[in-house]
C-alpha cells in the first residue's frame, strides 16, 4: 500500500534544483569516487546521472518512510510480499540466497535438471542437435537473452526460441533443424496458456509429419504445474518443475532456464547463479546509505 507520504516526498525531490552535467562535475569532483560501484566484472556508473548528494538524500529517507529495509528482509525471508497473487517472491532461492527451506527445494530442482542434462548428453533421448523452446512472456525472454547474449562458438546445440502463434514463426523457428535430432522444451508456469500449448501442440504435428518415432518422447516441460504437464502427456520423468514462488518473469534462473543450461553446458549456468546471488548479496547487505557504492 502506497503510504501518504510518498507523493509528499516525490515532490520534494521533484523540486530539487535540477544541476547540468557540466557543473556538477565542476561542484562534486569526487563524483566518481561517490557513484561508481564495481561488483564482480559490472561496473555500474551513475555519475554521468543527474544524481547530486541532495537527490540521494532525498531518496535515502523516502526508502526509509516505506520501510525499504524491512520490505527487503521480507523478501529475502520468503514471507507473502507479491501483494496481488499472496504469495511470496523467491527467484533468490533459485540462485542460493533466502529462506533455507526454499533455497533446499530449489537446489533439489536444479540437481533434477541438471540429471536430464547429463542423460540428453549422454544421449538417453537420442542424437539431440537442436532445441526448440515455447514459451511466452517470462517463460521465454530470460532464456532467448542469455541465449542471443552468450551465443557463440562454445554453444553445443542450435536453441531456437518460439513464442508468436503465427505458424510461420515456428516454422523460420525450425528451419534448418532435423525433426529427429530435435528437442521441444516446453516453458510455462502454469502450463495452460493458449498460446503456448498451441504452438506446443504444432510442434507436435511437424514431428508426426516427418515421420519422427516418438514425438512425445522429446518433449521436455518446464513449469510449476506438472500434473497439467503429465495430463498433457509428457512423462513425469522429463517434467523440470519450479516452485510457484518464482515470478514469470523472473523465471529463468529456475528450470525455465534449461535450454541455455543445455546449449551453453552447466558449469556457464551455475556461473550465471553465482553471479546473480553476488548481487542478491550486495542488496540484501549493503546498508541501505551505501546501496550505491
Ligand atoms: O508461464 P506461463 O504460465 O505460460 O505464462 C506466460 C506469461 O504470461 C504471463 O502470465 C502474463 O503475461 C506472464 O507472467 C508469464 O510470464
Amino acid at each position: 500500500m502506497t503510504s501518504p507520504a510518498l507523493p509528499r516526498s516525490l515532490a520534494s525531490i521533484a523540486a530539487l534544483p535540477q544541476a547540468d552535467l557540466k557543473s556538477i562535475f565542476v561542484t562534486d569532483p569526487d563524483r566518481l569516487g561517490k557513484l561508481v560501484l564495481t561488483q564482480g566484472p559490472i561496473r555500474f556508473d551513475w555519475s554521468k546521472t543527474h544524481l547530486t548528494d541532495d537527490v540521494l538524500a532525498g531518496f535515502l529517507k523516502l526508502a526509509d518512510e516505506q520501510g525499504f529495509a524491512a520490505q527487503r528482509d521480507a523478501l529475502f525471508a520468503g514471507e507473502a510480499v507479491n501483494n496481488s497473487e499472496g504469495r511470496a517472491a523467491e527467484h533468490p532461492a533459485e540462485r542460493g540466497e533466502g529462506n533455507a527451506d526454499s533455497v533446499a527445494h530449489a537446489k533439489m530442482l536444479h540437481q533434477r535438471m541438471r540429471g536430464l542434462i547429463d542423460a540428453i548428453e549422454a544421449g538417453a533421448l537420442g542424437d539431440i542437435r537442436h532445441i526448440l523452446h515455447i514459451g511466452i512472456g517470462g517463460s521465454a525472454l530470460g532464456p532467448k537473452l542469455i541465449v542471443d547474449a552468450l551465443d557463440g562458438d562454445g554453444v553445443r546445440y542450435d536453441v531456437a526460441i518460439v513464442s508468436n502463434v503465427d505458424g510461420t514463426a515456428l516454422e523460420r523457428a525450425v528451419e534448418g533443424f532435423d525433426p529427429n535430432a530435435t528437442l521441444i522444451a516446453i516453458a510455462s508456469k502454469t502450463f495452460t496458456t493458449s498460446e503456448t500449448m498451441l504452438n506446443a501442440a504444432s510442434a507436435i504435428n511437424w514431428m508426426v509429419e516427418a515421420g519422427v518415432d516418438d514425438p512425445y518422447g522429446k518433449v521436455i516441460a518446464l513449469t510449476a504445474a506438472p500434473d497439467k504437464a503429465m495430463e498433457w502427456g509428457v512423462d513425469e520423468t522429463r517434467i523440470l518443475p519450479f516452485a510457484e514462488s518464482v515470478g514469470g518473469r523472473y523465471s529463468l534462473w529456475s528450470s525455465i532456464g534449461f535450454p541455455a543450461a543445455l546449449a551453453l553446458g552447466w558449469d556457464a549456468f551455475e556461473s550465471l547463479l553465482e553471479g546473480a546471488a553476488a548481487m542478491d548479496r550486495h542488496f540484501r547487505l549493503s546498508p541501505q546509505a551505501k546501496m550505491r557504492r
